[in-house]
Parts: structure tokens; sequence; C-alpha cells
């Protein structure tokens, strides 16, 4: 811990900030990353990770200088067990003034049970494939916005902020290559159900720097930027490039999971998102502002993967513990 502690320092030296026309893109000048280690990260964990350690996650990352961390979701413990503990989570954790803690909830008995649980935030998840969406939440699109609706009236009349994830933008695991076309169709459709953030997740890691800037040219004719966020998963190693991408085009909300955990329990192979260190890393060498402490976050991913047993998914982590 130690050793990192020095690297991050001396890394935070030598690498200055470039500003964002010398590194050669319109770059946003803040991102806001939304973290969703704790919900993304955990929820394909095969062992229960006991709810003290998620709370202890959470008020750790609240620590950070994070505005958004994804804490639970509200869905049905017999489909995914890890999220069972959701209340008790909502419940234990430490909300700390200026950070949203929201929860995903499928359909209108999840969103009861989390606003009686204390959320103040919540997100509905679609998708741009059918199939994805049969084995995620058991019903076709058209079915799936017709849920969501229920829940956009409820969230309406308790002033109650949604947020709305598009699953398989860049490919699905059971259809394989999704259009632009449905990705903006379906991404419009819960943006005009009132979601005030889209966010388009590249579920299982598949995308390239060329699908993402096509599909974020479809969407983003249908839904403006200012309301978009990326979602992406490393499985090919290419989040970090797909999200450079949808920075110079102007997306300034990025979702990222401490340690890189993670993964989809309906993506089978699907590895973590990119990890919010490596993000974080990324956007201070572009000077682009976060407001969050790296050394907090090297920190808080090894806390879990010690919890965890497991190796961190951070290569800048990685990086800090070998030299
Ligand atoms: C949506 C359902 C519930 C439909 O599941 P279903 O079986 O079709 O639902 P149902 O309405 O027929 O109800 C069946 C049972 O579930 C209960 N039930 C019904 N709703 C709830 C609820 N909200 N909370 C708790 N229980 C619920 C309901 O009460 C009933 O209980 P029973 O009578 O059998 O005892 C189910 O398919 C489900 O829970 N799916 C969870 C899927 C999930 O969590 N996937 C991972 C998150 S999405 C993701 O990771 C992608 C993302 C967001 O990160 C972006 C990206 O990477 O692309």
């Amino acid at each position: 811990m130690a050793a990192a502690r020095r690297l991050v320092s001396r890394w935070a030296v030598s690498l200055r900030p470039v500003s964002a026309a010398a590194a050669g893109g319109a770059f946003p000048k803040r991102v806001k990353v939304v973290e969703v280690g704790p919900r993304d990260g955990l929820q394909n964990e095969k062992n229960i990770v006991p709810t003290p350690v998620k709370i202890s996650l959470i008020n750790m990352l609240s620590e950070t200088g994070l505005q958004v961390i994804e804490a639970t979701s509200f869905v049905s413990p017999k489909w995914v067990p890890q999220m069972a503990d959701h209340t008790e989570v909502m419940q234990g954790i430490n909300k700390l003034p200026g950070i949203s803690y929201p929860v995903l909830t499928p359909n209108l008995k999840g969103f009861q049970a989390a606003v009686a649980a204390g959320a103040k935030e919540v997100s509905i998840f679609g998708a741009a494939s059918e199939l994805f969406t049969k084995k995620n939440i058991n019903c076709s699109i058209e079915e799936s916005l017709a849920r969501f609706d229920e829940v956009m009236m409820a969230a309406r009349a308790a002033s109650i902020p949604v947020r709305g994830y598009v699953s398989c933008v860049l490919g699905c695991p059971y259809e394989g290559k999704i259009s632009p076309a449905k990705v903006a169709e379906v991404s419009k459709k819960m943006y005009s159900m009132g979601c005030y953030e889209i966010s388009l997740g590249d579920t299982i890691g598949i995308g390239t720097p060329g699908s993402m800037k096509e599909m974020l040219t479809a969407v983003m004719k249908e839904v403006p930027v200012g309301a978009l966020a990326v979602h992406c998963h490393d499985t090919y190693g290419q989040a970090l490039a797909n999200i450079l991408v949808a920075l110079q085009m102007g997306v300034s909300v990025v979702d990222a999971s401490v340690a890189g955990l993670g993964g989809c329990p309906y993506a089978q192979g699907a590895s973590g998102n990119v990890a919010t260190e490596d993000l974080v890393y990324m956007l201070n060498g572009l000077g682009i502002h976060t407001g969050v402490d790296l050394q907090k976050l090297v920190d808080t991913g090894t806390f879990i993967c010690n919890a965890l047993n497991r190796r961190t998914n951070s290569k800048v982590s990685q990086a800090s513990c070998r030299l």
C-alpha cells in the first residue's frame, strides 16, 4: 500500500496533464464518473458478499469525491441472489450530501421497494436486443418499455429522477451485431419517457472505437449528447479507447467500476466494466476534471479485492503494486 501511495504521487508529478487541445481533441472540461462497482461489480460474484463489506465499499467510495455511486438493485432475489440484501445496503450506508446513490429497478415492484428503502434516484434498464431483454428481464423490448412507463409515472409522482440504461449497444451475446438504428430507437424511447440520462452499455465489451463512433453518431441524432453516458465493459481491452472516442464526440458522463469488477449474469464471459482507477488516471492525464481522488480510489479497490480474495483488474493499481 505504501508503495502504491508513493507511485501514484510520483506519477502525478511526472505525468502532468496536457490541455485538451494538445491532446488533439475537443474533450469536455469535466467528466462525471458514475461508479457502478457496488452493483454491476458485485452482482456477478458467485459467493454472496457479506452486507457489511458492501456497505464499507460504498462508504469508502463516498470519500473519494465521486458524485454518483450506484448502490444496489431491487431485482428478484431468485434471479440475482447477490443483490437480495438491497434494503440492508441502502439503509446501512452513510449517505453523504452531494452524492447520489441510484439503484436499479426493473419494474414497479422494484421501484416501490427501492423508495421504501430510502432510494432517491433509480435506474431502469432496457436493451437494444430482443433476446438479451428476454434473458435479462424476461420480456420483450416492447413489454419492457410498458413496465418502464409504470416506473416513470410513479417516479414522476414522487419527484425521483430516473436514469435509463440501454444494453447491447455494440453487440449482443445472443444476437451478435446490433444495428446503431435500433440503439437510437430504444434510446430515444427511453429518453422521451423522461429518463434524464441514457447510459449506453457495451455489455459484452465487444465494441471498438469505430463501432462506438458509428453507434454514437446514430444515437446523437435522437438524444442530446448532454443526456448521454457510456458504460464500457472491457472484455476485449477496448474500453478506454472507446471512452476516448465518446469524449471526443462530446459525451461527459462515464460509468466505471472500481478495480474493474463485474459482469452481467446474463452475458456469460463478459468481463467487468472499465476500472474506475484507470478511467480517472486517463482523465487526469487529459487535464479533465473529475473531482475524484485517485489514491483513495486505489485504496478502495485494494479493500474490495482483498475482501473478495481476487486480483484487481485495474492496470493502474497493478502497476502501483509492482513498482
Ligand atoms: C425483472 C424480473 C423481476 C422479472 O422476472 P419475472 O419472473 O418475469 O417476474 P414476474 O413479474 O413474473 O414475478 C416473478 C416473481 O418475481 C417477483 N418479482 C418481480 N419483480 C420483482 C422485483 N423487482 N424485486 C423482487 N421480486 C420481484 C414476483 O413477486 C414473483 O415472486 P414469486 O411470486 O415467484 O415469489 C427478473 O427478470 C429480474 O429480476 N431480472 C434481474 C435482471 C438483472 O438484475 N440483471 C442484471 C442487471 S442489468 C445489467 O447488468 C446491464 C447493465 C445495466 O449493467 C448495463 C450493461 O452492462 O449493458
